[in-house]
């Protein structure tokens, strides 16, 4: 389904986007869990949800699961590129004005996305045409197995079969 394809692929490019969100805070004092950020995200995506139709507290589900993901991709990385110094990232981008603008996008564009997939998110086949969307995204956005697994978890709660 076209519909969930769009809606895997802004999640896939939300996972990938966790490579960035490292880069700018490995090596530094900033911690990767940031609670005020992250509450400020779920507020805001909350008071849009009423006039889109969809139900606060299943888009709050949806938006927890899109940042434990990212913080999931932010560990893998750390571990890897503190276990191989080869692979760090050579320079740091800046995370209030070069990455957390692209996230801000990404979040309206999945939340529009969650509303034009509302039919297709209720039916019983929501499960398997997601399952092949993911495969997809995986394949077309070459993820690797971290990133790959990220996306998995991200999209976990999207049929919501109400
Ligand atoms: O913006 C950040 O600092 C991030 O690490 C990204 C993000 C997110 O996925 O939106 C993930 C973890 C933080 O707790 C807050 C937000």
């Amino acid at each position: 389904s076209p519909g969930l394809r769009q809606l895997t692929d802004l999640a896939a490019r939300r996972v990938q986007i966790a490579d960035k969100v490292a880069a700018a805070k490995f090596g530094t004092p900033s911690p990767i869990d940031d609670p005020v950020r992250e509450q400020q995200i779920l507020d805001s995506v909350a008071a849009k949800a009423p006039g889109l139709g969809l139900d606060a507290a299943g888009v709050v589900r949806f938006f927890r699961d899109q940042i434990e993901a990212n913080k999931l991709v932010q560990r893998g990385l750390y571990a890897r590129w503190t276990e191989q110094p080869g692979t760090r990232p050579p320079g740091r981008p800046d995370l209030g004005t070069e990455v957390r603008p692209v996230i801000d996008r990404l979040n309206t564009g999945l939340l529009s996305e969650l509303a034009e997939t509302r039919d297709a998110r209720v039916r019983r086949s929501c499960d398997a045409r997601l399952a092949v969307a993911v495969r997809l995204t995986d394949t077309r956005r070459g993820l690797d197995r971290l990133h790959s697994v990220a996306l998995g978890e991200s999209v976990r709660s999207a049929c919501s079969r109400r």
